[in-house]
């Protein structure tokens, strides 16, 4: 099974997934000179309704919020993308220290965590479906900076105790997405993929400029999290990041001047 170590990480995922070394794969380095600004795009329109969150999980790779999906309570609409996608999940990549864990670098700094919320376009039946098209999905990536303590990250924080080891799950109801925003919606955007196995090059990446703060000791929380199950030999869920791949034949938008 895929992981990020030695054995099974991203340097070895194209020998089960060869899309792993296709044309348009995440993440990428973004350069700030690299990106043009293109006036055409809108502002973001995130709409989410804090009823649709459900639950919390560890699926060993990352943990993720997962959302309700059967109606158009949350979704994604204006942006680079045409049509209207709907909120399916939120998770996390992180670093064992805070000089890394970012999957997206800019001008080559990397982070120390990176929020993803996926959405899927609803031209398409479900998650599923849409998943494998080259227009199926679109995530919003925010950066995580070391600062103050985040107030907004307690409800996620507090939830950990409770999926510390792979495949542990409990209930996250009434949480709203938004508080995770950063004040600017500013974003750069290009076309990619999913960053874990099974590589879809199905995504539209719309990272966010300006990032949201987390302190250091929020981020032991994190990292106090497991990838192995409770009767496996313990292994901390750090570094469950994919490095930037090539741009090759790509450009990089973006939203402001
Ligand atoms: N038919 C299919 N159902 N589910 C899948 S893959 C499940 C899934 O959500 N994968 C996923 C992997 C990576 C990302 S990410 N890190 O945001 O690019 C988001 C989502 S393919
Ligand atoms: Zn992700």
């Amino acid at each position: 099974e895929w992981g990020y170590a030695d054995h099974n990480g991203p340097e070895k995922w194209c020998e089960n997934f060869p899309i792993a070394n296709g044309p348009r794969q995440s993440p990428i380095d973004i350069q700030h000179s690299g990106a043009s600004y293109d006036e055409s795009l809108k502002p973001l329109n995130l709409q989410y309704d804090p009823s649709t969150s459900l639950d919390i999980l560890n699926n060993g790779h990352s943990f993720q919020v997962t959302f309700a999906d059967d109606d158009d309570s949350s979704t994604l609409t204006e942006g680079p993308i045409s049509g209207k996608y709907r909120l399916k999940q939120f998770h996390f990549h992180w670093g064992a220290s805070d000089d890394k864990g970012s999957e997206h670098t800019v001008d080559g700094k990397c982070y120390p965590a990176e929020l993803h919320l996926v959405h899927w376009n609803t031209e398409y039946p479900s998650f599923g479906e849409a998943a494998s098209k080259p227009d199926g999905l679109a995530v919003v990536g925010v950066f995580l900076e070391i600062g103050e303590d985040n107030p907004n990250l307690q409800k996620l924080l507090d939830a950990m105790d409770a999926i510390k080891c792979k495949g542990t799950q409990t209930s996250f109801t009434n949480f709203d997405p938004t508080v995770l925003l950063p004040e600017s919606l500013d974003y750069w955007t290009y076309l990619g993929s999913l960053t874990t196995p099974p590589l879809h090059e199905s995504v539209t990446w719309i990272v966010c400029k300006q990032s949201i703060s987390i302190s250091s000791e929020q981020m032991t929380k994190f990292r106090s999290l497991l990838f192995t199950a409770e009767d496996e030999e313990a292994c901390c869920m750090v570094n469950n990041y994919r490095p930037p791949q090539p741009l090759k034949d790509r450009e990089v938008r973006a939203s402001f001047k």
